[in-house]
């Protein structure tokens, strides 16, 4: 485990803080470090920003009564002495008694404190440290109102630790928050930052590392933490890199993809760019047999199997080569561009003892034959990848405003791996474990990238799934790798310049980057 992969709640952060002092570190030394340290980043995204702002000198502190203000008090003395014109907001009646100190020792070296928002000068900058993690109540009025007014600005906000007025734990927003450009997460990433609900307020994430002793850290969370972030970390371990030199295509995986109709053949194509890309040995592709040709010119190198289709254009039976079933593959992804009309496949696929990845239609068909009672049947590994509208059909009886919660509800109660979409995508196993996918990209949310997904993550289940892994590592590995194409996309052709075609067009070159 890294530090990067960490996940900590407010109580879990406050249980580590605890054993770090104890162990005799004085409360003084740790906040003096962790401002030295945010002084620095400051300085170091003050100078990237100084196209944009080319003064950027003048600096407004805000500073809250606990902690969080007490390292907004040290960053604006260590501003002051580096030479920026600093002013602080400080607007409460009582401090913390080392908040109170840097306060009193920031007015003596005759930095403009201000309690009163009219009186304010103008700056360049903003530093947020109204609230950290000991924000556990809504925001109200005098206080509520003066973020509102700095939101306004329209300034760069750099917030410590995490936007004030979010909670730490569920991202959710207590009244009002601190619409931040910047975050400096302090020592480990807060689960917060990782909700959906938070991502407006948090802007561009960075974790400040001031050297929690791992041992601390596993004291807290056990030796291998439940909840984690997905890195590089996790994907390298994961990946099916590299090769054996005298593997041979039959061992590399063989994939069966069941997708599309006469409706929706684009969501079939999809799904096969994004199998390839997986480094899949062999690649089979059940689709109904009038846009058998469509897929054949699309993908020369898979087998496309035409099966008969309904009236409606649908695959109506899975009519397999002569000597091949179900159990000659490695893994089945289903469910894009199907339809409703495909349910005798969805049923028969289920019914096998195939790894299985249940997408799209495929879900929405589980959905109506009972999501729980069908998928407890399944003797081998499942993965459900809904996004949050299949998810309410598929359990419309879990509330997902906690996302994390909520996937980790669904996995235990079906028994399988359970992927929720999204901006944050959250992945869940049977016993809880969780994985959040925290780099994504808005340059995703377009009809078809879920396709490229699942082929991505069919073909990387099919060439490891009889390997020593867990499979919702496989799971975030593919989830990570489908959102890295994204970003490196979008940096090169904007956010509006990522087609799903495209996307696939970025897959390989995430790994040549790891
Ligand atoms: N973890 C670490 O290792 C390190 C942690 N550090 C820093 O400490 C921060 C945590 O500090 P913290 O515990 O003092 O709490 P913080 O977030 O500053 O504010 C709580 C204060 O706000 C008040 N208050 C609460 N709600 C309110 C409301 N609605 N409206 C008005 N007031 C409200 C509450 O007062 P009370 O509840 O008593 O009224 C209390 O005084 C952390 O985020 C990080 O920045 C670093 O310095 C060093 C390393
Ligand atoms: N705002 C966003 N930020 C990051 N990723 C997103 C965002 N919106 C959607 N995505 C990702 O894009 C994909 C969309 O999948 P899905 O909704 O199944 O699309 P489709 O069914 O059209 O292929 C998912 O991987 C999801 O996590
Ligand atoms: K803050």
């Amino acid at each position: 485990m890294t530090k990067e992969q960490v996940i900590v709640t407010a109580a879990q952060m406050r249980d580590i803080e605890g054993r770090i002092f104890a162990a005799g570190m004085p409360v003084a030394a740790l906040m003096e470090k962790v401002a030295g340290l945010i002084s620095d980043s400051f300085a170091r995204r003050r100078q990237r920003l100084q196209a944009i702002i080319p003064q950027g000198q003048r600096v407004g502190i805000l500073v809250g009564p606990g902690h969080n203000g007490g390292d907004a008090l040290v960053v604006a003395r260590e501003l002051h002495f580096r030479g920026y014109q600093v002013w602080i907001y400080q607007p409460f009646p009582k401090l913390k008694e080392l908040t109170s100190q840097h306060f009193q020792y920031a007015q003596s070296l005759g930095i403009p404190c201000f309690q009163e928002l009219d009186k304010l000068p103008n700056c360049d900058f903003l530093i947020d440290g109204l609230f950290g993690f000991g924000l556990e109540r809504e925001i109200t009025d005098t206080f509520a109102a003066a973020i509102n007014y700095f939101n306004d600005w329209n300034k760069p906000i750099f917030s410590i630790d995490l936007p004030s007025g979010l909670h730490t734990d569920t991202g959710e927003v207590l009244g009002t928050a601190i619409r931040a450009t910047h975050t400096f997460c302090l020592g480990l990433w807060k689960q917060g930052l990782l909700q959906e609900q938070a991502l407006e307020y948090i802007g561009q994430a960075e974790l400040i590392d001031f050297d929690i002793p791992l041992a601390d850290i596993h004291a807290v969370l056990g030796e291998v933490p439940k909840i984690k972030r997905i890195t590089k970390t996790t994907v390298i371990q994961t990946l099916p890199l590299p090769r054996s030199p005298i593997t041979h295509k039959y061992k590399a995986g063989h994939l069966l993809l069941i997708c599309g109709s006469k409706r929706y053949a684009g969501g079939a194509i999809l799904t096969g760019l994004g199998a390839r890309a997986s480094g899949i040995g062999m690649l089979s592709i059940a689709v109904p047999e009038s846009i058998k040709p469509l897929l054949v010119s699309h993908l020369p190198e898979a087998l496309i199997i035409g099966c008969p289709e309904t009236e409606t254009g649908a695959i109506s039976n899975l009519e397999l080569p002569e000597k091949t079933d179900l159990s000659s593959f490695t893994a089945i992804a289903c469910g894009p561009g199907l339809t409703k009309d495909a349910t005798p496949i969805v049923e028969q696929v289920i019914n096998s003892e195939v790894p299985l990845i249940l997408d799209a239609d495929a879900l929405n068909i589980v959905a109506q034959l009972g999501t729980i009672s069908t998928l407890q049947k399944r003797q081998t590994t499942t993965v459900l990848t809904p996004h949050t509208g299949e998810f309410h059909r598929l359990f419309p009886d879990i509330n997902y405003t906690d996302r994390v919660k909520a996937v980790q509800t669904a996995a235990s109660q079906t028994g399988a791996v359970v992927l929720l979409k999204g901006a944050r995508t959250a992945i869940s196993n049977p016993q809880g474990v969780v994985w959040i996918n925290s780099e994504s990209t808005p340059a995703l949310a377009r009809g078809g990238s879920g396709d490229v997904l699942t082929g991505l993550m069919g073909g990387l289940l099919a060439q490891v799934v009889n390997k020593q892994v867990n499979i919702e590592d496989v799971v975030a590995t593919a989830a990570w790798w489908h959102s890295q194409a994204g970003i490196l996309a979008a940096a090169e052709r904007t956010e509006l310049g990522v087609d799903a075609f495209t996307l696939t067009q970025y897959l390989m070159r995430v790994l040549l980057d790891i």
